[in-house]
């Protein structure tokens, strides 16, 4: 099976630091992939350099959509990554707090037009078009991820689980073939993880392959089909997750002994 992402031997330096260092791994379609590492293990270093967000100091990174040829996307820019069919949330949530919840939504949706600031000014009939698909897909996808109801209302009124639901909606809206999360299950409670938890199994049931970073063991244990382990920007380890939760050397580093 070809690799939808092959990560190869990349590495991330910022001046003296080595954030990433000749990391390699592959992502088959279909998976649910776990990013684990302790902190500043360079796990988000990773994901932005997928995402087009760090220019990689070395090695490259090959995306590959089924049934299509490898694209080499180490180094371009995030709108070209996205619109490749890669998405990603963010550690810290990232939304338009002043906009509707549905807005937030459309301009994910946005990135699959091609209208164009004329066709906006002028009303043309392809601009209306475009308008009400991305409304159409915007409404069906707060639906898949649990947020009916909240059109109207500004993103910063949800509660922090769905904020969380929110930004996933919205890189779910451009259409992606690889979801990256950084740390969705971060400050939620138990009922909001289980409930994260059935989201990434849904999201994956449509086709979408999921790379995760997550602190939370339950939720990595409970969603992941494989783990990668990284630590000071190195790979140490990488398998299933109970097998790699008993590795010595994954436990000294990161798990401190236990799972919980
Ligand atoms: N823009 C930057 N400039 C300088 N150093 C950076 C930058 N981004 C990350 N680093 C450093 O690179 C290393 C890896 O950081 P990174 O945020 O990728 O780790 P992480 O595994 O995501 O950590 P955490 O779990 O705490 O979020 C750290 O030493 C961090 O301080």
């Amino acid at each position: 099976m070809t690799a939808l992402l092959n990560v190869d031997n990349l590495s991330k330096n910022f001046g003296g630091v080595k954030a990433l260092q000749e990391v390699s791994f592959d992502i088959n379609p279909g998976e649910i992939i776990g990013l684990i590492g302790p902190n500043g293990a360079g796990k988000t270093t990773l994901f932005n350099c997928v995402a087009g967000v760090d220019k990689p100091s070395a090695g490259t990174i090959n995306f590959c959509s089924p049934g299509e040829e490898p694209k080499s996307i180490g180094g371009k820019k995030p709108e070209n990554v996205t619109a490749l069919g890669i998405a990603r949330t963010f550690q810290n949530i990232r939304l338009f707090d002043a906009l509707t919840v549905l807005d937030n939504v459309k301009i994910g949706r946005h990135c699959r037009t091609t209208s164009n600031f004329l066709g906006a000014v002028l009303h043309t009939q392809k601009q209306q078009n475009e308008e009400t698909s991305v409304y159409d897909y915007a409404k069906k996808t707060l639906e898949f991820v649990g947020l009916v109801g909240h059109d109207h209302e500004t993103a910063s009124s949800l509660s922090y689980g769905d904020q969380r639901r929110l930004e996933i909606a919205r890189a779910l809206a451009t259409g992606p073939k690889l979801l990256m999360l950084d740390e969705p299950a971060a400050g939620m409670n138990p009922q909001e993880s289980a409930s994260l938890m059935n989201l990434i199994f849904k999201i994956r049931d449509q086709g979408v392959t999921i790379l995760l970073i997550e602190h939370d063991m339950k939720v990595v244990m409970g969603v992941c089909d494989r783990v990668v382990v990284i630590n000071y920007g190195q790979w140490l380890a990488e398998g299933d997750p109970r097998d790699v939760a008993k590795n010595p050397k994954v436990i000294e580093a990161y798990l401190g002994g236990g799972t919980d």
